[in-house]
């Protein structure tokens, strides 16, 4: 293919893709399981950049464009349009392992003929991904940094992960994690911003970055990050799993597990000093929630006959003026998926902040409290995934956990139960509108703590 075959000067905007190409994408992208606009048919897909990162594999930013833009904004709903990061891979025949990666075969224009599929599932794409990372350097807008410290071996063999994801991860050799950010949004994303700065903070409880490579076009935006693969660790949703279906307790591990929070939310408060001259107001903050509530009505019916109940939590926040403890920069998507363990050692990951908000939004600082109640809201989760329900489990690893949190950070979450319960009340406002979207068969799991939430009204 010539190198030419899909470039197109990047710096004009959107352009549209090649119609044989886009349609193969339009009828692809939502059966992607990090597609953000589940729901909202596409309508077009179009060009924003192309880089040709070896002969039959390009780099592309492209944009979808939908039906119907929501009339509302409702936490989960992505804007109107969404800008997506492909690796496309161009063969004129598809060996039978690649068979699963195909988007299809392109009818018309400068790929007429050739098969198009998903360069992350191919070896030789993702080692040569890796590559790159190894040497800084540039390729049209990209930009692959490293940090000088960290040796990254070359030959390290690829594995696309297959977990349920928001994103894209490849492990190199069982040392690297390669984690691709989808759907993209302008500026730093936090999940290279955030470990980062934890890294030159000392914190270790954090796997810090070790490679990294971003966009300037269209505008300047992080692409993917490289840190250390855990490899003897387990996610703590598993763990909480087993230990349900053994009938066994998990309390020493939420209060560890506490314990690790209060120290992320320590030295984040260090590697992002603030001013704390004016104390949070909790009024704006109840209102906000409340306003997310209205629009989430809005898109899943079923949570209307709780509506009052729930915004009693956030009318109870509401009247009590400014907020005990300061802002910070936080985890803003923190739960048991988001923590591995290791021997004694729990770790957190993923701070990109929950995928459907605009990136300032999940940047800004909030209450440390609304990790807490993410994690809480775990809890809930998993004795609620299982039958027999188990929620006496739950609430003795809520215990265990707040009172791991304060053994560190020297404050308690349960002395600030109307904060709590409205930032669980706003979550699993959240979680609704996530499952309603990616999983509708787990929308009984957080519509359980609707009910129950709402029951509690004040
Ligand atoms: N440093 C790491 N070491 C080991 N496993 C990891 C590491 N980072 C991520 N993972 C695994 O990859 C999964 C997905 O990573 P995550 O950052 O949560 O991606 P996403 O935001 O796409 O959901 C995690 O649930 C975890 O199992
Ligand atoms: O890990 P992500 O950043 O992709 O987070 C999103 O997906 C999570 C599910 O994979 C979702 O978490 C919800 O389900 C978990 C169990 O699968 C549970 O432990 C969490 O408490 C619950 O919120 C998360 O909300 C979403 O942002």
């Amino acid at each position: 293919m010539a190198k030419t075959a899909l470039h197109r000067p990047s710096g004009l905007g959107p352009a549209p893709l090649l119609t044989s190409l886009a349609e193969l994408l339009r009828a692809w992208l939502p059966r992607q399981r990090w597609f953000a606009g589940k729901g909202r048919p596409v309508t077009d897909v179009t060009l924003v950049s192309t880089t040709e990162l070896y002969p039959g594999c390009l780099h592309l930013l492209v944009r979808t464009e939908h039906l119907d833009p929501p009339a509302h904004g409702s936490p989960g709903t992505p804007p109107p349009d969404d800008c997506y990061q492909l690796l496309l891979g161009v063969r004129k025949v598809l060996p039978p392992r690649l068979a699963h990666a195909a988007i299809g075969r392109a009818n018309a224009g400068p790929l007429a003929d050739l098969i198009v599929y998903d360069a992350f599932h191919d070896p030789r794409a993702a080692g040569l991904l890796l590559e790159r990372l190894r040497r800084p350097g540039t390729a049209g807008p990209l930009r692959f940094e490293r940090d000088i410290r960290v040796t990254v071996p070359t030959g390290l063999a690829p594995r696309l992960l297959d977990a349920e994801q928001s994103n894209s991860s490849l492990v190199y050799g069982n040392s690297f994690i390669l984690k691709v950010f989808r759907r993209i949004q302008p500026g730093i994303n936090p999940d290279l911003e955030v470990p980062r700065a934890l890294a030159r903070q000392g914190c270790t409880r954090v796997p810090a970055p070790a490679a990294w490579f971003r966009t300037s076009r269209p505008q300047e935006a992080t692409l993917g990050v490289l840190q250390p693969f855990l490899r003897e660790a387990t996610d703590g949703w598993t763990l909480a799993l087993e230990s349900l279906a053994l009938g066994l307790e998990f309390t020493d591990e939420a209060y560890e597990l506490g314990r690790a929070t209060a120290e992320v939310h320590l030295a984040l408060a260090s590697a992002f000093p603030i001013d704390v001259t004016s104390p949070p107001q909790n009024r704006p903050l109840a209102t906000a929630m409340s306003e997310r509530l209205d629009a989430a009505v809005r898109s899943v019916p079923e949570l209307g006959p709780h509506a009052d109940g729930l915004r009693s939590a956030f009318d109870a926040l509401g009247v009590l003026g400014t907020a005990a403890r300061p802002a910070q920069r936080i985890h803003g998507d923190l739960h048991l998926g988001q923590v591995l363990r290791a021997g004694q050692q729990w770790s957190v990951i993923d701070f990109e902040g929950e995928p459907a908000r605009p990136l300032t939004e999940r940047r800004r600082v909030q209450s440390p409290v609304r990790d807490v109640a993410g994690m809480l809201r775990s809890f809930d989760y998993a004795a609620r995934s299982r039958h027999p329900w188990r929620p006496e489990w739950a609430q003795r690893c809520r215990e265990a956990y707040c009172a791991g949190y304060a053994a560190e950070a020297e404050w308690d979450p349960r002395e600030e139960p109307e904060l709590l319960r409205a930032y669980e009340t706003d979550r699993a406002v959240y979680e609704v509108l996530y499952e309603a979207r990616h999983r509708p068969d787990w929308l009984p799991v957080p519509m359980a703590a609707v009910r129950r939430l709402a029951a509690e009204r004040q």
